[in-house]
């Protein structure tokens, strides 16, 4: 989507009503393609997005020699690493900027061909998100790193070896590095303020059948235990818990009703606790959950994002949206991202009272306190919101327009939308089936 095609009208004001589906993670899907590069075998992933984070890595993985098709059911992937030595990857600058996942070939890589070169990350921008931790991490499993104008080449003299790390940061990204270099790497691999996401999980579950030895403690501790050869996995990947909750949103902010078939209690216990005690009513049955506003007042809430198990900081900032409805003072502590609350000056362009602030409101004092960073938010409501033209900032706060542009009275222009398909699969065809008022300027109401 380009130009004109890339603005989205929404006429606001319908709640949002019926049925969707999410599949994969986006935040898992991507990362268990890249552990496919460590088997000697095929692996088959189930319940794939069609997401242009998987599109990207697809791309990638390609370019190092592995060949991707479909499987027999729609949504799976199979993927034959038998090729990779002789992969011609003269072509990689092409991805620089296009994902956060190129970092994570890096284990895989070393282990395959000795080197590896890393083209400059993407993702979304809401904070610094330096790599530091990845090089120091990798540094200690014996690999070199060379900062290149384009990008980072690394090599690993020899074997790469298993040690002992801790994270200053219990960071999703290094946490991963870490699980897909150490499992082939030599000896024992103990990593301490390990994150414990989801997904991560299902990435160890990935690893453990391909033939790794890696357990998981209580206190954020992780172990592996390296081997020498891995095989391929057939894996369903877990569904994706944050597009379930940017839809859950999405039916509180509207006054809507949405069954989103896939979501997953156990990967969400945090959020429906949120939910709840914003006002917002779900029901959990083996299939789905069903996300509704069940009249009346929405209740203000102090809300702290934080790693898991604590409040997903990719929730954030469509449940802001809905905070917005909500009567009395919410306070937002934003811990993950230092720069994650900017997307607020657009609603508040559109009727709501969002007060940014540098000091650490709420819980607890966080790595941002007295660092110049406007990372809480006090939101005043309820706010009646009316129509504006917006600009997609990010994957999670263009979302968050959408819902603010639909819960809004008028039309808006929202500019970007192409952002949104790096996360949310068919997101037009989904608010369509929802009832949404939305057209492409020029083209039909969808
Ligand atoms: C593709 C993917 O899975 N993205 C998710 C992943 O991002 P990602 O893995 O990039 O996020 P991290 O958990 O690594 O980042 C958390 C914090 O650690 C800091 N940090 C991280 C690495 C590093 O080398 N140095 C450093 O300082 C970051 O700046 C940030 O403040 O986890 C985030 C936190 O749940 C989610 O918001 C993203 O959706
Ligand atoms: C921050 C996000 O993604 P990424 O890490 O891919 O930029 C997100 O999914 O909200």
């Amino acid at each position: 989507m380009t130009g004109t095609d890339d603005v989205l009208l929404v006429h606001g004001g319908t709640p949002l009503e019926g049925e969707i589906r999410v599949r994969g993670a986006k935040n898992l899907v991507p990362k268990a393609m890249v552990a496919a590069l460590l088997g000697s075998e095929p692996s088959r992933l189930r319940n794939v997005p069609d997401i242009r984070d998987v599109r990207v890595v697809r791309g990638l993985l390609q370019l190092h020699g592995v060949t991707v098709r479909p499987g027999e059911e729609p949504g799976e992937l199979v993927l034959d690493p038998t090729y990779v030595e002789s992969a011609n990857v003269a072509d990689i600058d092409a991805h620089a900027g296009s994902s956060r996942i190129p970092i994570l070939f890096c284990g895989p890589l070393l282990h395959r061909l000795g080197h590896a070169f890393i083209p400059g990350l993407g993702g979304c921008d809401i904070g610094g998100r330096p790599i530091d931790f990845h090089f120091d991490v990798l540094r200690q499993f014996g690999a070199t790193i060379e900062k290149r104008a384009d990008g980072q080449y690394l090599e690993a003299p020899q074997r790469l070896r298993g040690t002992k790390i801790r994270l200053p940061y219990p960071s999703v990204g290094s946490t991963e590095q870490v699980l897909l270099t150490a499992v082939l790497a030599e000896g024992v691999t103990e990593l301490t303020n390990a994150a414990v996401e989801p997904e991560i999980e299902d990435l160890i579950c990935v690893l453990q059948k391909m033939g790794a030895i890696i357990s998981m403690d209580t206190d954020r501790t992780i172990r592996i235990t390296g081997v020498d050869k891995l095989g391929g996995y057939t894996h369903r990947a877990l569904p994706d818990r944050l597009e379930a909750a940017s839809w859950a949103s999405a039916a509180l902010a509207t006054e809507g009703d949405i069954y989103v078939r896939g979501a997953q209690q156990r990967s969400m216990m945090t959020f429906l606790n949120t939910y709840r005690k914003v006002g917002g009513a779900f029901k959990i049955d083996d299939e789905g959950i069903r996300f509704w506003h069940p009249g009346g007042r929405l209740k203000s809430i102090a809300l702290e994002t934080d790693v898991h198990p604590g409040f997903q900081t990719d929730w954030q900032q469509p449940l802001v949206v809905a905070l917005t409805q909500a009567t009395g003072l919410s306070i937002v502590h934003e811990t993950v991202y230092e720069s994650r609350l900017g997307f607020t000056s657009a609603l508040n362009q559109m009727g709501a009272h969002i007060q940014l602030y540098r000091e650490c409101l709420g819980g607890s004092h966080c790595r941002f306190g007295q660092r110049n960073f406007l990372h809480s938010a006090v939101v005043s409501g309820p706010t009646k919101l009316q129509g504006a033209d917006l600009v997609i900032p990010d994957l999670r706060g263009g979302f968050s327009y959408l819902i603010a542009a639909l819960a809004a009275q008028g039309t808006s222009r929202v500019h970007g939308i192409d952002l949104i398909n790096r996360g949310y699969e068919n997101f037009m065809e989904k608010l369509e089936k929802l009832g949404a008022k939305v057209e492409l300027p020029g083209g039909p109401i969808v």
